[in-house]
């Protein structure tokens, strides 16, 4: 395609009023586009403040409901549970993960049955939060995540979560082969409708800082995740990656970190054509913070800004610890 020359082509044309910026705006976001990440503690009537993580507070049980309340009022189609497990309820096999009475199990059931179908309910399938040496999957004696048996602990771990009622199941844990384990054992225990968003490229990222004390894991992690978390290195890995968790029965996939990992989100998008989410993660939504707090950026801006980036690079939704002030200046 030829385009005029200048004169005759002023791109500065379209742009001079508010009316017809908004004519050619090529990307929108709303509340819908937005999955807002919750913290839950023990205890009745609890808020617990992350120091890390400004703005952001583990909830007990009782107040996630009002949370959630929160979120469909202001238009959020789903919310994302991660819980905070005492530490004497860690084990070297996280097996509290597999606890009907779990604090994941209990927020969901107390958030079905006060909304219903109102709101979806995502649920982190991991053994990080439930272990006490804060690793994803079980270990070896070296200390190596192993892949085939901690596999099998996660399709334990997303039956109990499928029925206290979680509406999507989201494997975090970056275990080969865990996708198409947790489809089977779905279908045979009559949980068909259950949808499993995948976080298929999953970077070992410097960017999860606060959501490990948020979780209760920073102090207990020894090493990294570099074994089983994806080389920041790497883009065409990652669409063997999503590859594998679609032909598995994947129904939409996730990219994490975000806001540096664009590139990877319009790659997955353009060549897969299927729902790609991102996750502006914990270590992002504190360096907005750091700014605003600096007196770099407004907060309103910043936080508008990013978003709307990730639907341009052609992220379907965004989970982001901003959801729920992003809906209500959305909704203004
Ligand atoms: N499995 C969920 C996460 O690891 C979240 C990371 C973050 O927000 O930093
Ligand atoms: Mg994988």
């Amino acid at each position: 395609m030829t385009q005029a020359a200048f004169p005759d082509l002023r791109l500065r044309r379209t742009r001079r009023t508010g009316w017809s910026r908004a004519m050619v705006r090529e990307t929108t976001l709303s509340p819908s586009n937005l999955i807002w990440p919750l913290f839950v503690c023990d205890g009745a009537g609890a808020e617990e403040p992350i120091s890390s993580l400004p703005g952001v507070s583990r909830w007990s049980v009782d107040r996630i409901v009002d949370r959630a309340r929160d979120a469909v009022a202001a238009g959020i189609p789903c919310l994302a549970l991660f819980p905070y497990t005492q530490a004497d309820r860690r084990t070297e096999d996280g097996s509290e993960a597999l606890n009907p009475d779990n604090l994941m199990c209990r927020a969901t059931a107390a958030i079905k049955q006060a909304l219903g179908d109102d709101i979806g309910v995502l649920t982190d399938v991991a053994l990080d939060p439930y272990t006490s040496h804060g690793q994803d999957g079980l270990i070896d004696a070296t200390g190596y995540v192993l892949n085939d048996e901690t596999v099998d602990v996660l399709v334990g771990q997303a039956l109990n979560q499928a029925r206290a009622g979680a509406d999507i199941i989201a494997p975090s844990d970056m275990m080969d082969g865990r996708i198409g384990a947790i489809r089977e054992a779905l279908e045979v225990e009559g949980f068909c409708h259950v949808q499993i968003m995948s976080y298929a490229a999953k970077y070992a990222s410097a960017f999860y800082g606060p959501f490990r004390d948020a979780v209760g894991s920073r102090g207990l992690l020894k090493g990294d995740k570099k074994t089983y978390q994806m080389d920041p290195a790497n883009a065409e890995e990652a669409l063997r990656e999503v590859a594998q968790d679609l032909a598995e029965g994947a129904d939409s996939v996730m990219v994490k970190p975000g806001l540096p990992y664009l590139d990877i989100v319009r790659a997955v998008k353009d060549h897969f054509a299927v729902p790609v989410y991102a996750y502006q993660v914990s270590g992002e939504y504190a360096m907005i913070e750091a700014a605003v707090a600096a007196g770099a950026g407004d907060r309103d801006a910043l936080v508008l800004e990013t978003l709307l980036a990730f639907r341009r690079a052609g992220a379907s939704g965004v989970l982001t610890y901003h959801a729920l002030h992003a809906a209500r200046l959305l909704n203004e």
